[in-house]
This record gives C-alpha cells, structure tokens and sequence, in this order.
C-alpha cells in the first residue's frame, strides 16, 4: 500500500524541498517505488532532480487545472525508482484560478488517485504558504511531515499550520496525521541548536524524528547539479543522515 506524505510548513527556507529531494532519493535506494510531487511555483525539487524545467511538456498546473492525466506528466529520474511529477511557473497563476473552481480541494487528490497503486511513498513538496495548494497537498495526504529549522523563532507560525492540519482532519480529509517533525539545519557548533531541540521536542514529543539534520555544505551544492545528496556526495554528512531518515520513516510503516 502506498503511503502519502505532504512536506509542509508555510515558513520559507526550511529545507521542504532539501528533504523531499534527499528523503526521495533515499527512499528509492532502499527499494522503495517513490513519486515526487512538486506543488511549489518556484520549481525547486523538479530542477533538484535534473529535470530542465524549460523542457516540461506537462506540469502538476495541467494535472489540477486542466485535467491532463497524471501519467502524461510524469518523468523518470536519473534515481532508479524515483520519479517526479514537474512544477513550472505557470502554477503561479493556480492559487488564483483554482479560487473559483468546483471541487478545488479534491483536485490533487483525484490525480493522485490514478497512479497511487505505482508507488510505495509519494511525497508532496508544498509551497511556503497556506493557500489552496497546501490544502490540496493536506486534502490528498495520508499524513504531514513538517521540517523545522534549528533556529531563532523555530516554532513562530506553527501554531498556523497546526491550525490549518486541523481544519482539514475537520472539513476535508478526517485521516490526516503527523508522520513527524524533523529538526534541520543544525549547527552543532552553537547551543541556539541544542535549545531548539529542547523547545520542538517539548511541544511535539514522541513526533520528533530521531535523526536530526545538521548543516552540511554538500546539501546546498548538491541542487545545481541537479543531483540529489546521495548521487552527488554519497559520503557526505548530507547523504547519511538523509539515508538515516529514510530507514526511520520506512521503520514506521
Ligand atoms: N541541511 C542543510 N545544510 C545546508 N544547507 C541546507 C540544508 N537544508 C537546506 N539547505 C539550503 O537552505 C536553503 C533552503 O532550503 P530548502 O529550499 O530546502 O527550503 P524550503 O523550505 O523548501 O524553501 P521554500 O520555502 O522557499 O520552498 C537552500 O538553499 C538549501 O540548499
């Protein structure tokens, strides 16, 4: 049975699409069939995986709002049994055209519905805010994992989000859960880090993931290369504790 997961938190720049890039590919090197779903306008996990966004025939914008099938925009990737489907820009234009739509929260969901049984873990990208597409995401998902940055002001906004989770168990998708929070962006040379922990693992518990991501340089070099960490540097930091959260998530199921 497939599993899907939303990777979500309206804040911007907290490693989203760094996880759902490296914990795809990594998922996918354990053996896992996985699909990438790339829901952000600004494309990031489609170039992140060596896909020219310039070339995309079909987009996730021709899937939701023009009913292009599923499987007529996704592609392979250079990851054995990893595969995408591509954002372009043209889903900017979405959140607006999505406003007065019939069903406009079920639309991911119905597509995913038509590839789901291909995969093991399909793992959504959502953009930096809590908009339509994050609801689509939250509608269509079994569950959310949420990447929190070690920094100042880690938990500002979550309540938000929390919030949104909330009305979408109510409205639109009862069965939605946390699959986990992971902590990233650590820098283990300061006690800022350490004290985050403490705050996000007192607030979350038994949700915060075991592995926790620190600050690795290779992570950031590795999307202009269109490569994901463990393809890139599969010795770096990067790669083995993204391969480390792979093996956590896949312990869950
Ligand atoms: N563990 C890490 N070590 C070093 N750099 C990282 C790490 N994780 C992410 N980055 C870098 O931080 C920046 C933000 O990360 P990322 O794009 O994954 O965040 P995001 O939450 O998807 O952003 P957005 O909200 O804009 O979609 C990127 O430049 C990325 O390469």
């Amino acid at each position: 049975m497939s599993k899907i997961i939303a990777i979500a938190n309206q804040k911007g720049g907290v490693g989203k699409t760094t996880t759902s890039v490296n914990l795809g590919a990594c998922l996918a090197t354990l053996g896992k069939r996985v699909l990438l779903i790339d829901i952000d306008p600004q494309g990031n996990t489609t170039s992140g995986v060596g896909i020219n966004k310039a070339d995309v025939e079909n987009c996730i914008y021709d899937v939701i709002i023009n009913d292009v099938g599923p499987r007529e925009a996704i592609q392979s990737t250079a990851i054995e049994r990893l595969d995408i489907l591509p954002a372009t820009i043209q889903l900017a234009g979405a959140e607006v055209e999505l406003v007065p739509a019939i069903s406009r929260e079920l639309r991911l969901k119905n597509a995913i519905a038509q590839v789901k049984q291909s995969y093991d873990y399909i793992l959504i990208d959502c953009p930096p805010s809590l908009g339509i597409l994050t609801i689509n995401s939250l509608t269509a998902a079994d569950s959310v994992l949420i990447p929190i940055q070690c920094e100042y002001y880690a938990l500002e906004g979550l309540s938000q989000l929390l919030n949104t989770v909330r009305l979408v168990q109510k409205h639109l998708n009862t069965d939605l859960q946390i699959e986990g929070v992971l902590l990233t962006m650590l820098d283990a040379r300061t006690n800022l880090g350490l004290q985050v922990i403490e705050e996000v693992k007192k607030y979350f518990q038994d949700k915060v993931y075991r592995t926790i991501i620190p600050r690795n340089v290779r992570l950031s070099e590795a999307p202009s290369h269109g490569k994901a960490i463990i393809t890139y540097d599969p010795r770096s930091k990067g790669a083995e504790v993204y391969l480390e959260l792979a093996k956590e998530v896949v312990s869950y199921e």
